[in-house]
């Protein structure tokens, strides 16, 4: 199995900025040859893209495309999840090179316990918080029946993040906040035991 120095596994609800923030952070550790970035819901996608005769290419990118969908893919996820809970995380984690590893798409608590149950060690939980004006700007609209289900509300309890990360125009700086969060990734990749007695700050 590939050992990964340190795992980032952030969620947060729908236009938070998960997609935006995690690819700074690969930006600012030297790319994607020392971080990848693993999306559980890439092979559901995918799989559901091939299904359904749609394009997968737009269910990824940040388009209204995904939209149209995600009701009914959140449904067809769930029964995949519910017959086997780690299904997409094994999916995702299978042959990954990289030394840092970002999950930007934890959404239930079954994510979390797979990374924490495999990966004791290494696994740091960071939440990706923005306002719901933030949001509707990004074009964010409220949904029953996706944003008050547990897609989108699997984490609001129960884990005590080790970063949370506000991403508002008018809040902190995102560039300070995810300073602390990248100084511990450098110090984890630069150690020879990987993350172990390596503090959150
Ligand atoms: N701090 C920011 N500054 C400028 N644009 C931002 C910022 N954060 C997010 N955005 C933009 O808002 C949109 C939504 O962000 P992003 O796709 O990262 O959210 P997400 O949490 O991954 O959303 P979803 O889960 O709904 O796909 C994107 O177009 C992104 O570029
Ligand atoms: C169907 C689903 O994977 C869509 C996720 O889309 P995105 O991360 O918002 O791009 C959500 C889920 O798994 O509950």
């Amino acid at each position: 199995m590939d050992s990964p120095k340190l795992i980032l596994l952030f969620s947060g609800k729908r236009k938070s900025g998960k997609d935006f923030v995690t690819s700074i952070i690969q930006q600012r550790l030297g790319g994607s040859s020392v971080c990848a970035i693993l999306r559980l819901s890439g092979p559901l996608k995918e799989q559901y893209a091939k299904e359904h005769g749609l394009d997968f290419r737009r269910l990824l990118d940040a388009s209204g495309y995904k939209e149209k969908f995600r009701e009914d893919m959140i449904r067809w996820g769930e029964e995949k999840r519910n017959a086997d809970p780690g299904y997409f995380c094994r999916l995702i984690v299978r042959d990954v090179p990289q030394p840092v590893w970002i999950v930007s798409d934890a959404r239930r608590g079954s994510d979390v316990e797979w990374f924490r149950c495999r990966y004791q060690l290494q696994t740091r939980t960071v939440r990706v918080q923005a306002s719901e004006q933030s949001r509707r700007e990004r074009g964010w609209v409220y949904t029953a029946g996706i944003d008050d289900a547990e897609s989108e509300c699997g984490l609001d309890q129960g884990v005590a993040f080790d970063w949370t990360i506000s991403n508002d125009s008018d809040g902190p700086l995102l560039e300070e906040q995810l300073e602390r969060v990248l100084r511990v990734v450098r110090t984890a990749c630069s150690s020879d035991t990987g993350p172990q007695g390596v503090q959150h700050q």
